[in-house]
């Protein structure tokens, strides 16, 4: 009997014409649904993402009494109450932008928010915020810990002020306190204190946000933030694509020097995975921004049969989310690459760093952690099955190493569905289905 947890990665042995639209953007969608918690009239989220993750924040602001009418799939309205509530009890699953962004905006309601999570949520780290919080009078209990499950006891409102923030683990500590603080009475000036901020491109993403809704976001230093207190405008935003969701997709036009256009990707955007266009061109394929979307073709010898990809070295402690996938194109690739500026995804859904090494391994190939990354040496790799430690990029990681390499097994894809939906049936229809590679572009409706 097949065991239905495991997943067959379709392998393609030939060069794959695909059109994948990819769902929203998670870390916009659950930006907007907080802000939308805290303005000053209905907002509507058109395009939003539906996933796990959004649902989780969804759920966690009723909690709180925002009311959120997401019936739609086109467009979901979300009314802020008078007075936000506590005694409740939210569960973060496994979203970080749940369990970092909404204990601020607990801090402003009326009474106390217990939050817990899956028990793989409760390693990752989230004491900077609720230290924060402390800071700026929030009574918060975690005994001690710094991670799920812990408890903010909102008093209606925040005194705010000055803050020192020690964000090197996640940027995400950073934008949970920027996101609410022109609610807070002083508003907020937020020092990061570490030696490091990785994935800036968040922080920007988080700024031009409370910019585009009219709250003032000044930044007198490079590391220091200032949000004036005052009303977050009620807005009607279209969510863009998620463009890391859509790493897996043109990293299989890479490998099997195939075609992948995904429409709608924005020309201006603060999402990390605008980065890939560059990325995918310093390892051989080609990439054009047309109107269409994106179009990406992987690099290809004279008789159509993909040819290798170059190795890389690359900081990505911007835009350490696209680190599985890229490091399935390292392990594909023809020579070394080293990734570096990433030791926080030791902080992840999982120890990304560890999880890579050890599913490189099996396959047959060579990976080592460094201090603050990973090397990849390239060897023929083979047929294996691989884990997802409940991580969705694991998922992505090996569907792309499966379309290359004959016979790789995936446990748990289903986990993919943290930030995108019916990701593994999205991908066999890109792959082609049966793993043929088709000479017809296909519309991947996600
Ligand atoms: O703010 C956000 O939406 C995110 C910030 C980043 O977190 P880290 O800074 O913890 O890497 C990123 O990896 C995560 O997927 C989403
Ligand atoms: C790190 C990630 O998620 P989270 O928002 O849970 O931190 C991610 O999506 O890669």
């Amino acid at each position: 009997m097949t065991d239905p947890s495991i997943w067959s990665a379709p392998h393609s042995p030939g060069p794959v014409d695909a059109v994948v639209a990819v769902p929203g953007s998670k870390s916009l969608t659950n930006r907007w649904l907080v802000l939308a918690a805290l303005a000053d009239g209905p907002c509507t989220l058109r395009r939003p993402l539906r996933s796990r993750d959004s649902e989780r924040m969804v759920e966690a602001l009723r909690c709180l009494g925002v009311v959120v009418d997401d019936g739609s799939e086109d467009a979901w309205t979300v009314t802020a109450p008078d007075r936000l509530h506590g005694d409740t009890e939210v569960d973060c699953g496994q979203a970080g932008t749940v369990m970092r962004f909404v204990p601020p905006i607990a801090a402003l309601a009326h009474g106390a928010v217990r939050f817990d999570g899956h028990p793989t949520a409760r390693t990752r780290p989230v004491g900077p915020v609720l230290e924060g919080l402390r800071a700026l009078g929030v009574e918060v209990d975690d005994g001690g810990r710094g991670t799920l499950p812990y408890t903010v006891t909102g008093r209606g409102s925040v005194r705010g002020g000055h803050v020192p923030v020690d964000a090197s683990a996640s940027s995400q500590f950073v934008s949970a306190l920027l996101l609410a603080g022109a609610r807070f009475e002083e508003g907020l000036t937020l020092e990061h204190t570490g030696q490091t901020l990785p994935s800036t491109t968040h922080v920007e993403m988080t700024v031009q946000a409370l910019r585009a809704v009219g709250v003032r976001v000044d930044q007198p230093h490079a590391r220091t933030w200032r949000i004036e207190p005052g009303p977050v405008r009620a807005f009607d935003v279209a969510v863009e694509p998620d463009l890391s969701s859509a790493a897996p997709f043109v990293a299989l036009a890479a490998v099997t020097g195939g075609t992948v256009t995904v429409p709608g990707w924005p020309a201006v955007t603060t999402q990390p995975g605008d980065r890939l266009r560059e990325i995918l061109e310093l390892m051989g394929a080609r990439t054009s921004l047309t109107e269409v979307g994106l179009v990406v073709r992987g690099p290809a010898g004279d008789d159509g049969r993909p040819a290798r990809l170059a190795g890389v070295e690359l900081d990505l402690s911007d835009v350490g989310e696209l680190t599985p996938v890229v490091a399935a194109l390292a392990a594909l690739a023809d020579g070394p690459s080293r990734l570096s500026g990433i030791g926080h995804l030791r902080g992840h859904e999982t120890d990304r760093l560890a999880a890579l090494v050890t599913e490189i391994g099996r396959l047959g190939g060579r990976a080592e952690e460094t201090e603050d990354g990973l090397t990849v040496t390239p060897v023929p790799l083979h047929a294996a099955r691989l884990r997802t430690y409940h991580d969705h990029r694991m998922a992505m990681f090996a569907a792309v190493v499966g379309a290359a390499v004959p016979g790789v097994q995936v446990e748990d894809v289903a986990t993919a569905d943290k930030t995108f939906p019916g990701f593994h049936e999205a991908w066999e229809r890109a792959v082609g289905g049966d793993g043929a590679a088709r000479g017809n572009a296909a519309a991947v409706q996600a």
